[in-house]
């Protein structure tokens, strides 16, 4: 039996895995799949290595199932179905590592307990991360888990980018901007690297345009700025949550409002973004197809802070050379890249509408004066990566 590891990347509303055959030539993609839809309607769908449809499953009234009820069908699902290996070990995304976690590590009973601690500052996210590593900690106790973090990606942002306009003494008590998507970005600026190098050395700014949303200014394909901060709240309008919002709203929501601290938490994470917008959905494909005018607003709010955040980043990069989109809308919808892209013509940004539509590689046109690239993110080959590393294999 093959010795392989399992990746496992909790989203805000998808449960995507990985299972990696460990090699002497790095982590082989045996399987994955991606459990999406949490929170309206979740669907299923696993696929082999290339590509061929393993299985399908559809949860049709499941729009109140959670996370860990999921991930308990699914374990059971894949005990039941996926060819069996001998795994190793399981790698985790777990989206924030404060101040003190700065790179993969193995994690213990003080490392959970340190991580629980951050679950606050990432309400749609950490909690199920971290209950996804104790439900395999307690089938298997002896089994090797890595937490692999968001964080990591933008720990060496120059200290400008970081700093809050807070006073001093919070800045030590690890009041910061963090940033999030590091895994993605990883994957990308690596993708980069590989299929442009000349690009690669130059300014880019990556749209990572999912469920949650960001943006990373690199240089040299490391980060010198992000559109997230101290949460995942901050930058750009997203599925539920706000993006940046004036922080006297929240002043005026608690004193002449009277909401709770959770109350305004549930407003910002989960009920404003694309879904309190348009009073729709918080799915851009569901807003497409929709012929609510609300949807279009939200559609083109969503796409007025996109193109205000490109702005804001190519200050820090003094210029742009390139803008690569990823992330489930950033990979797969021309619609929203195009009108980016057009509120962007200023840049001197052209697109290839036919390579556009195609979801090409390069969906730019030759006279562009800034490339576009299109490139499908990994964060689970990555969280591969680094488990392997850490176990002392080759990655
Ligand atoms: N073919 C598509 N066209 C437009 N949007 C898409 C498409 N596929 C996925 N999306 C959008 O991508 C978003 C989910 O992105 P994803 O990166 O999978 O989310 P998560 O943040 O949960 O990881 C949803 O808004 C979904 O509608
Ligand atoms: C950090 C974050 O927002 O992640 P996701 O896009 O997976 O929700
Ligand atoms: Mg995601």
């Amino acid at each position: 039996m093959s010795r392989a590891i399992i990746s496992l990347n909790a989203g805000s509303s998808s449960i995507k895995f990985g299972l990696f055959l460990l090699t002497a030539e790095g982590p082989v993609h045996a399987a994955g799949g991606k459990l999406e839809g949490i929170g309206t309607a979740p669907r299923l769908i696993v696929r082999d290595q290339d590509g061929v449809v393993l299985a399908q499953r559809n949860w049709p009234d499941g729009g109140a199932m959670t996370h860990e009820g999921l991930l308990d069908d699914l374990y059971h699902w894949a005990d039941a179905h996926l060819p069996h290996h001998r795994i190793v070990a399981v790698g985790h995304r777990v989206v924030h590592g404060g101040t003190h976690f700065a790179a993969p590590v193995r994690i213990d009973a003080a490392a959970l307990e340190a991580l629980e601690a951050l679950s606050p500052l990432a309400p749609l996210h950490q909690p199920h991360n971290l209950a996804a590593i104790r439900a395999i900690a307690a089938m298997a106790p002896d089994l090797p888990q890595i937490a692999c973090f968001d964080t990591a990606f933008h720990h060496d942002m120059p200290a400008v980018a970081a700093r809050m306009a807070l006073p001093r003494a919070y800045a030590d008590r690890g009041y910061r901007r963090y940033g999030f998507h590091g895994l993605s970005y990883e994957y990308i600026a690596d993708r980069l690297g590989a299929v442009d190098p000349a690009l690669a050395a130059g300014r880019v700014i990556v749209a990572h345009l999912g469920n949650g949303a960001s943006m990373c200014a690199m240089r040299g394909l490391r980060s010198i700025d992000t559109t997230m901060g101290f949460t995942a709240l901050d930058g750009l309008m997203m599925g539920t949550r706000t993006g940046s919002l004036d922080p006297g709203v929240v002043v005026h929501l608690m004193e002449q409002e009277g909401l709770s601290g959770k109350a305004i938490e549930d407003l910002l994470y989960r009920q404003s973004g694309l879904l309190g917008v348009s009073g729709v959905s918080s799915d851009m494909r569901a807003l497409h197809a929709s012929n609510d005018p609300r949807a279009a607003e939200a559609i083109e709010l969503f796409v007025w802070r996109a193109a205000r955040h490109t702005a804001a980043l190519m200050a820090g990069l003094e210029g742009l050379d390139g803008i690569v989109f990823t992330a489930g809308i950033g990979e797969n919808d021309p619609v929203i890249r195009r009108m980016i892209c057009a509120r962007l013509a200023w840049t001197g940004i052209r697109i290839d509408d036919a390579a556009n539509e195609a979801n090409e590689p390069v969906i730019s046109a030759p006279h562009s004066a800034v490339a576009v690239r299109v490139v499908p993110t990994d964060e689970e080959r990555m969280i591969a990566r680094h488990t392997a590393r850490l176990l002392g294999e080759a990655a």
